[in-house]
């Protein structure tokens, strides 16, 4: 890696191309000289991942799109500077590992590993303000904009917690790799965590079959002497939405192997369904740079908005550039998703295909929670794959809202949280993430598609 794009006048450099377009959902930030002393702070900054380890993850992601592979996508909504703790970094980790070993057995294909982590502080909203018992404020814009109390100087967009995402960014990634190199991800211990959950479960028993045949590969692969080392690491990437674009350019490092543009804030980031506007700032900007991409398509999207959005975003048709993160709704999905992926299909052009079951299936629960089911969420991922098989397409992933800890936000899950059960440990600050057993049973579910392709 060398030297930041720096230069905003004239050079058509990754910074100066997108700025003078339209930017949907940019904060709007107060105070415009301190914004630029932080953008000029954060470009003297290290990145916080390398050109290379973006690559890898490109080539990983071209196995998913030609079907040799399974991407599993899991994090927090919103992640938090509060949340950046040893344990709730840990229980996320175990979650998503767990999650991987079931989905790479049933698979039989590898499993890759990204978390909306390290990252993930910066939300779009349906509306810029929030308004409670008379009083309207602007709305929370995730960590990395201005604070979740409810008072006005909390909710002013201060441009100094951009320094904060990337310091926190910088510890998450930190603890990530520790723990997926020094032992703590060994894929024995993560089964024994799966023997646990399924023994304590209350769907247990669907999934002890599943559970004992893992045991038995593992304990062949063992006995066919398989290099314990490999067992003990694994490979995992950090994701999240590239929302705030002064904080992604600033971060945006020339890779000097290639002399090309990497944003250096994660190795994989994704275009918003409420910034996919094509002529607008986040698409010129994904345009530019070189790492695995994806971009979130809605209901609304149409085949021919498929087929522009691989013409801007992924022209060379390079092998795992471009994901199309699908997040149609249970309802939709089965009618939707068909046209898209046969007109993809028709130009010839191999995108990796993921479901997030999560963003079309939100609703307001009778206490005023917003909340998911999880039966909708296991539906539209059903109806994904359904699509997918009957097309003879790849169902390449899923995308999940998830934490580690025994919070009560979606209802339903073989713990059956009910309506009445959200008060109890609601703690996303935006949208309603799976707990820690949600989790898992939607990757024994998933697991189960899998084998029945
Ligand atoms: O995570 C996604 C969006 O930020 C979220 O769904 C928007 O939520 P809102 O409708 O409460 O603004
Ligand atoms: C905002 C998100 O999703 P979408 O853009 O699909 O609504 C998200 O994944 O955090």
């Amino acid at each position: 890696m060398s030297e930041a794009v720096r230069n905003p006048a004239g050079t058509g450099s990754v910074e100066d191309t997108w700025s003078a377009l339209p930017a949907g959902q940019q904060p709007e930030w107060p105070d415009a000289d301190a914004l630029s002393a932080v953008v000029s702070e954060l470009r003297s900054y290290p990145p916080l991942v390398f050109a290379g380890e973006a690559d890898l993850l490109k080539e990983r992601i071209a196995a998913v799109a030609r079907g040799e592979a399974f991407l599993l996508t899991g994090g927090d909504c919103a992640e938090t500077f509060a949340g950046v703790t040893a344990d709730a970094i840990r229980a996320k980790l175990k979650t998503l590992l767990q999650m991987a070993v079931v989905l790479t057995y049933a698979a039989s294909v590898p499993v890759v590993k990204v978390g909306r982590i390290a990252g993930q502080y910066s939300k779009p909203r349906s509306k810029s303000t929030e308004t409670r018992d008379g009083v309207t404020l602007p709305a929370y814009r995730g960590d990395s904009v201005n604070g979740f109390d409810f008072t006005p100087e909390a909710r002013i967009p201060d441009p100094r917690r951009l320094l904060r995402m990337y310091q926190a960014s910088a510890s998450t990634l930190n603890l990530v790799r520790a723990f997926t190199t020094g032992g703590y991800a060994d894929m024995r211990q993560v089964h024994a965590w799966n023997q646990d959950f399924v023994a304590g479960s209350p769907s247990g028993e669907r999934y002890e079959l599943l559970a004992k045949e893992i045991d038995r590969a593992l304990q062949f692969m063992r006995a066919c002497g398989t290099d314990p080392e490999e067992f003990r690491t694994v490979e995992f990437y950090a994701a999240h939405e590239g929302l705030v674009l002064p904080y992604e350019s600033a971060l945006t490092r020339v890779d000097s192997r290639t002399g090309q543009p990497y944003a250096t804030s994660g190795h994989y980031v994704w275009i918003g369904e409420r910034t996919r506007d094509l002529d607008g700032a986040h698409v010129e900007y994904f345009s530019r740079i070189r790492n695995p991409i994806g971009i979130k398509l809605g209901p609304s999207t149409t085949p021919d908005d498929a087929l522009a959005y691989l013409a801007r975003l992924d022209p060379e048709r390079e092998p795992g550039r471009l994901s199309f993160i699908v997040r149609m709704g249970a309802g939709m999905v089965r009618e939707k998703l068909p046209a898209l992926v046969e007109k993809v299909r028709g130009e010839g052009h191999e995108v990796a295909w993921i479901c997030d079951p999560m963003h079309g299936n939100t609703f307001e629960a009778p206490s005023g929670h917003k909340t998911r089911r999880f039966d909708d969420v296991l539906d539209e991922v059903k109806g994904f794959f359904e699509v997918h098989h009957g097309l003879g397409s790849h169902p390449g992933g899923i995308h999940v809202e998830l934490t580690g800890e025994d919070v009560t936000e979606c209802v339903g899950g073989g713990e059956e949280i009910a309506f009445g059960d959200l008060h109890d440990r609601y703690e996303t600050l935006c949208d309603p993430r799976l707990n820690r057993s949600q989790s898992l049973d939607l990757a024994f579910l998933v697991a189960e598609m899998l084998r029945n392709r």
